[in-house]
């Protein structure tokens, strides 16, 4: 989580922020309680549910709470571009950056106000964050639980990579095609998004039931991406599966929609991906992963806790051992 964090934060605000710890903690608060099971949304009409229920009242504040530090950060930034006023930072733009210029140039349609711009970067946030994260946990889960997975995405990573290397790019990428397999099926059996929602905008009929216009719908991807009629042993882990075919998770092969699809499929794909299987491929060149002591294969824990994502139950905990490459490897 603290990975994925830092590396949303830099891409949105160029850095860490002073109330960054403050941040997360409030956004964790909201997914908690999007996640959680909420009497308003079963009596959406009802004043005295409304009032007798503390989530929304919980939500307000966390929601509150957390527009104020965007706002103030966006403040202290239009504060250093004032005093920076005429000096070049072309190249280097941050997210918050590129919204404050279209800002200023106000070409858009529509006004980009301060509070348009928080809830965009609370959006990002939110949307990259957590669901990374859950992803490399699940990633590191599952091969922890197959050795035999584990040590073929090690020895492609190693052999396509040769010893020694520090930096890893991603154009390394290219080339573990297994590594690869592995991500599009944790994608599969964890997707960190497991309920896409949608509204109806006309009246219609699913599968026999009648939608009113305006219902809340619910895509549960989650066992879509779990169902036998378009997957063989589906609760199997077999990256394999992913062997020789055109499965891709782009929107187009209804079977596999982690990050949704149409119009409001995520827009964090590529910017997820990267960084999966950059911090992935790290992970595997660079270290070797023991279990922790007192914990062996058939008690190592797998299970899911159900909430706005699908997470692991209880934190992953592994022993990392600095990789020791033998002479007779080469270099690349
Ligand atoms: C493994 C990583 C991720 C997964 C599986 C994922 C999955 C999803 C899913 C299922 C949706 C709903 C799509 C739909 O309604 O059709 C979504 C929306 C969204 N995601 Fe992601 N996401 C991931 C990473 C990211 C990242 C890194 C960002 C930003 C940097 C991001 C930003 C967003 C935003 C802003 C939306 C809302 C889009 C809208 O409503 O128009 N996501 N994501």
């Amino acid at each position: 989580m603290a990975l994925s964090n830092d590396v949303v934060t830099r891409a949105v605000f160029g850095g860490k922020f002073a109330q960054q710890g403050e941040y997360i903690r409030e956004l964790q608060e909201v997914f908690r309680l999007l996640g959680g099971f909420c009497l308003v949304d079963l009596f959406p009409s009802s004043r005295l549910v409304r009032w007798l229920s503390s989530g929304e009242r919980h939500m307000k504040t966390s929601y509150g709470c957390i527009q104020r530090i965007i706002a103030d950060v966006i403040e202290e930034r239009k504060g250093t571009r004032a005093s920076d006023a005429g000096s070049s930072t072309a190249g280097e733009e941050d997210m918050l950056e590129v919204l404050l210029r279209l800002q200023q140039e106000d070409s858009l349609k529509f006004p980009l106000t301060t509070e348009t711009m928080a809830a965009v970067l609370f959006d990002i946030f939110a949307g990259g964050t957590e669901t990374t994260a859950n992803i490399l946990s699940w990633a590191m889960s599952e091969l922890m639980h197959s050795p035999n997975t584990m040590a073929k995405a090690q020895q492609e990573v190693r052999e396509a990579l040769g010893k020694d290397r520090a930096i890893i790019t991603n154009s390394d990428h290219v080339e573990l095609h297994y590594v690869w397999m592995v991500i599009m099926e944790v994608l599969r059996l964890h997707p960190p998004g497991p309920l896409v929602p949608r509204m109806a905008r006309e009246e219609c009929t699913v599968m026999g039931y009648d939608i009113p216009k305006g219902t809340s719908v619910y895509i549960n991807v989650f066992a879509i991406s779990r169902d036998p009629r378009y997957w063989n042993n589906p609760e199997e882990f077999r990256p394999e599966r992913f062997e020789n075919n055109h499965l891709n998770y782009k929107g187009t092969h209804f079977e596999f929609i982690p990050f949704g699809t149409g119009r409001r499929q995520c827009p964090g794909i590529q910017f997820s991906s990267s960084l999966i299987e950059m911090a992935l491929t790290n992970l595997l060149y660079h270290f070797d992963w023991m279990l922790p002591s007192g914990i062996d294969l058939a008690s190592f824990d797998m299970s899911e806790k159900f909430g706005l994502a699908v997470s692991k139950r209880y934190d992953l905990q592994l022993r990392a051992i600095p990789h020791v490459w033998s002479k007779s490897m080469s270099s690349k």
